[in-house]
C-alpha cells in the first residue's frame, strides 16, 4: 500500500513522514519511508537538473520502475514528496500550511526569491490538491491544514484516516486572505 504525503515544499512532509514511519513501524514491520527527492538524486531518476531552481526534472517512468523493483505490494510505503500524488498511491495526504509560514520556512532554507515566490503561489492556488484530484480517484484524498498543529497531532490524524478511511478535502482556502502574496 502506497501512502502519498504531498504538499508544497516547506509544508512539513519530511518531518511528518519520519514521525509517521516511527509510529507505524511499532504496529507493522513492513513499513518503508521513501523520500522521493533523495532517491531521484541518488539513483539519477531524472531527465535533467534545473540549476537555477536547484531542482530535478523527474523521469517518471524510471522512478516508477525503481519503486516497482524496490518495494512489494505487502509493504506499507510512505512516499514523501511533492509529486508523490502522481505515483499511483492508494491514498493521498495533502498537507497544507498558511502561505506566510511557507514563506518563512523557505526563506530559512535560503531558497532564491523566485523559488520562494513560485512555491508560495503554488500553496495559495492549491496546486498539489488540484493535481491530486486530477490524477486520482477523489475518495483517496485527505487534506490537513497543518498550520496550528503539532507533528504528533498530524500523525494521529493521518493514522485515524488510515483506520477509518474517511476522505476529506476542500476546507482549506488561502486565496482571499493571501491574494496580496500573488501580486
Ligand atoms: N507541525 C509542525 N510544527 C512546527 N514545525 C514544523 C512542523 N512540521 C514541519 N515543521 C518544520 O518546518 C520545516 C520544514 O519541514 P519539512 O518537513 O522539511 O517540509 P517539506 O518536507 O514539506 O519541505 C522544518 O524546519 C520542520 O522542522
Amino acid at each position: 500500500m502506497r501512502i502519498a504525503i504531498t504538499g508544497t515544499p516547506g509544508v512539513g512532509k519530511t518531518t511528518v513522514s519520519k514521525n509517521l514511519f516511527e509510529k507505524l513501524i511499532n504496529l507493522e514491520n513492513n513499513v518503508k519511508n521513501i523520500n522521493i527527492t533523495e532517491i531521484v538524486s541518488k539513483n539519477q531518476l531524472y531527465i535533467e537538473k534545473d540549476d537555477e531552481m536547484n531542482s530535478y526534472v523527474i523521469d517518471f517512468p524510471k522512478l516508477n520502475n525503481f519503486l516497482e523493483l524496490n518495494t512489494t505490494c505487502e509493504d506499507l510505503i510512505i512516499l514523501d514528496g511533492h509529486v508523490s500524488h502522481l505515483l499511483n498511491p492508494d491514498c493521498i495526504i495533502v498537507l497544507r500550511l498558511n502561505p506566510e509560514r511557507i514563506f518563512d520556512r523557505l526563506s530559512l532554507r535560503n531558497y532564491s526569491e523566485k523559488k520562494i515566490k513560485e512555491n508560495v503561489e503554488a500553496e495559495i492556488l492549491d496546486v498539489c490538491l488540484v493535481e491530486s484530484i486530477e490524477n486520482n480517484v477523489e475518495s483517496k484524498i485527505f487534506e490537513i491544514d497543518c498550520t496550528e498543529k503539532s507533528v504528533l497531532d498530524i500523525c494521529n490524524i493521518i493514522i485515524s484516516f488510515l483506520e477509518h478511511n474517511t476522505p476529506k478535502y476542500g476546507n482549506v482556502s488561502w486565496l482571499e486572505d493571501y491574494f496580496y502574496m500573488l501580486e
